[in-house]
């Protein structure tokens, strides 16, 4: 456990916003408290003078209404007690949750490369839910048994100090083993969660990757490792329970010996007339709520020790910084109706894991309004690499990229987002219906413009046809859309979003003539009319291209259409040979 209380400091920001909710929970709480410590006082005078012969049966009646009105104001202030600070952990939990998402959705693909979204999701979830159970009910459990340790304390210092003395002396001889082994305990359930997650790890690994397993026949292999790790959480998880019992027994058997010695003491005193039979009724409780207050305390402390790494693991992704951010004082760039200009001057990049290899070599090049230019290249040429630093996901180390003469990196990132459009080689279907996934890039266009783009990228027949054509939830299963389908959602939805450049990555998978034919008659809509940067994989769109770039090693080798290319029987000749081959004869 590396955890340190004081990040739970972490929380501070998110508590501000609460504070009255805070103070109200304060109150309540020591209310509470002071209806639980008002019991024994209230029992005591039951005791002395409700049982005493001289008292009349309306006394004692009396006597047991001012009971019952403890335990009712002790009722009703713990509810509230309960309700604001449940409240208030529900609330700061959904704010922590919130706050880190919508930080980490922010973040640069490089961010993404070292943490696994499988963690983000854990600690959106699992180290929330920490902080919750502390923030929700361990910290105002502390709060509680903290204020009726003391107040206990000062009770029983106030009706018999030599006793309280001698209590106090017995409960650290009895705390001490006690956090030791509780501490041990925590340690073990630590690792025995830790042993847990290995082998739901192990598990969701070989599950994601089941056909590979089974064409492999490693079933019986992987089921064999399963049962390992699962018997390495079974032993860490034996150990612990017999460290809890071992603890359990030593609790009872501790606090029971304090209560007695109480007890024993407080019967010897009552014996030889220096107190009453009340006073030693009183004493017993204040000396059960000490001793439990003391209890409790310890695993409190424990729960915001696991709290605190919690807190420090969300507060590390909260606090970690993009590297890519707007400047300072962006300079808009023009919106032209005729398509964006590019220019590359001299773009050097590599990635901060292989600095030694460029993936974009001294590239330099111009792009003029509307045109079309398609990339190609061999494989890790450069040229997913190309589009990525024009979307500014990275940022090229030196050189210069213009988009209408403003150069990206003194653009907002968002205004810069909002020039391009980008049509992935994967398209992407979000759960919703086919309105809400065409209006991704601009919810608030209207039913006609979503029509309109459907349309013009050749998907409103096959819409029509689904089973609440527009309204259909794409993210029920029951709604499968083909591969040429989807790609064609993906068209209308950067088409609706009417961006002055257009980024695409043609999909490498051949699809069947007829909707090869649809998805490039949707692309030529897409592309006129705007600047298009493709990654081109198909013939038609190479043909199709005003200038054919291709990229070697990062560098751009060959420049020119299609039948220039091919004459000069260079890199391109080869690649086209080979690539697109399969196009030409789909
Ligand atoms: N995140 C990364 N970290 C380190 N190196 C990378 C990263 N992404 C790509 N590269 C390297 O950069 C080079 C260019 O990659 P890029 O993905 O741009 O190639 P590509 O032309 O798109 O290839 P393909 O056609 O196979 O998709 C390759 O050598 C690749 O190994």
């Amino acid at each position: 456990m590396t955890s340190n209380p004081r990040s739970l400091s972490g929380l501070l920001p998110f508590l501000k916003p609460y504070r009255w909710p805070l103070v109200l929970a304060g109150v309540f709480l020591l209310l509470a408290a002071g209806a639980t410590l008002a019991f024994p006082w209230v029992l005591k005078q039951l005791i002395d003078q409700g049982l005493s012969q001289a008292s009349s049966a309306q006394d004692l009646a009396l006597h047991f209404a001012e009971l019952f009105g403890v335990a009712a104001a002790l009722a009703v202030f713990s509810a509230a007690r309960y309700y604001m600070v449940s409240w208030l952990g529900e609330r700061i939990t959904t704010d922590v949750r919130n706050a880190v998402y919508s930080h980490v959705l922010h973040q640069s693909p490089a961010f993404f490369e070292t943490t696994q979204s499988g963690e983000v999701l854990s600690r959106l979830t699992n180290d929330t839910t920490l902080v919750q159970t502390v923030v929700g009910s361990s910290l105002s459990m502390g709060l509680r048994n903290l204020v009726m340790g003391v107040g206990a304390v000062a009770m029983l210092v106030w009706t018999n100090p030599m006793l309280m003395l001698q209590v106090m002396a017995v409960l650290v001889l009895v705390v001490l083993p006690s956090v030791f082994l509780g501490r041990r305990v925590r340690r073990l359930s630590r690792a025995s969660q830790d042993r847990v997650a290995d082998a739901s790890a192990l598990a969701s690994e070989v599950l994601n990757a089941i056909p590979v397993v089974q064409s492999y026949t490693a079933e019986g292999r992987e089921a064999r490792r399963f049962t390992d790790s699962t018997a390495q959480a079974l032993m860490t998880a034996l150990r612990r329970i017999r460290a809890r019992a071992f603890l359990v027994a030593f609790i009872i058997m501790a606090s029971s010996a304090v209560l007695l010695w109480g007890l024993y003491m407080g019967t010897l005193s009552v014996r030889a007339g220096t107190s009453t039979a009340g006073e030693l009724g009183q004493t017993v409780v204040y000396v059960i709520m000490l001793a439990s207050a003391f209890a409790l305390l310890g695993e409190v402390y424990g729960d915001m020790l696991r709290a605190a790494g919690a807190t420090e693991r969300l507060m590390e992704l909260l606090h970690s910084r993009s590297a890519l951010t707007s400047p300072a004082q962006p300079v808009a760039a023009p919106w032209p109706a005729g398509g964006s200009t590019i220019t590359l001057d001299a773009l050097n990049f590599h990635y901060p894991s292989r600095r030694e290899r460029l993936a974009i070599d001294h590239l330099s090049g111009t792009i003029q309004a509307g045109q079309t230019v398609a990339v190609v290249g061999p494989s890790g040429a450069g040229k997913t690499t190309l589009l990525d630093l024009l979307m500014r996901f990275q940022s090229p180390q030196s050189g210069r990229l213009l988009i209408d003469g403003v150069s990206v990196d003194e653009m907002a990132l968002e205004d810069l987002r909002q020039h391009i459009a980008l049509v992935p080689q994967a398209p992407v279907i979000f759960s919703g219906t086919v309105i809400d996934n065409i209006r991704y890039g601009r919810p608030e266009a209207s039913l006609q413009e979503v029509q309109a783009a459907a349309r013009a990228a050749y998907a409103e027949e096959f819409i029509q046809d689904l089973p609440q054509g527009y309204d259909t939830d794409l993210g029920d299963r029951g709604v499968r859309l083909s591969g040429g389908q989807r790609q064609r959602i993906a068209i209308a939805r950067a088409m609706l979003k009417n961006a002055p450049l257009l980024l695409l990555d043609e999909a490498t998978s051949a699809l069947d003539a007829q909707s090869e034919h649809m998805v490039q008659a949707a692309l030529d809509q897409a592309m006129s009319g705007r600047t298009t940067l493709v990654i081109a994989h198909r013939l038609a769109t190479v043909q199709r291209a005003d200038v054919i770039w291709v990229l070697d090693r990062g560098r751009l080798v060959e420049q020119g259409t299609h039948a220039q290319l091919l004459a000069r029987g260079g890199l391109y000749a080869s690649l086209a040979a080979l690539q697109f081959t399969a196009a030409a004869s789909a």
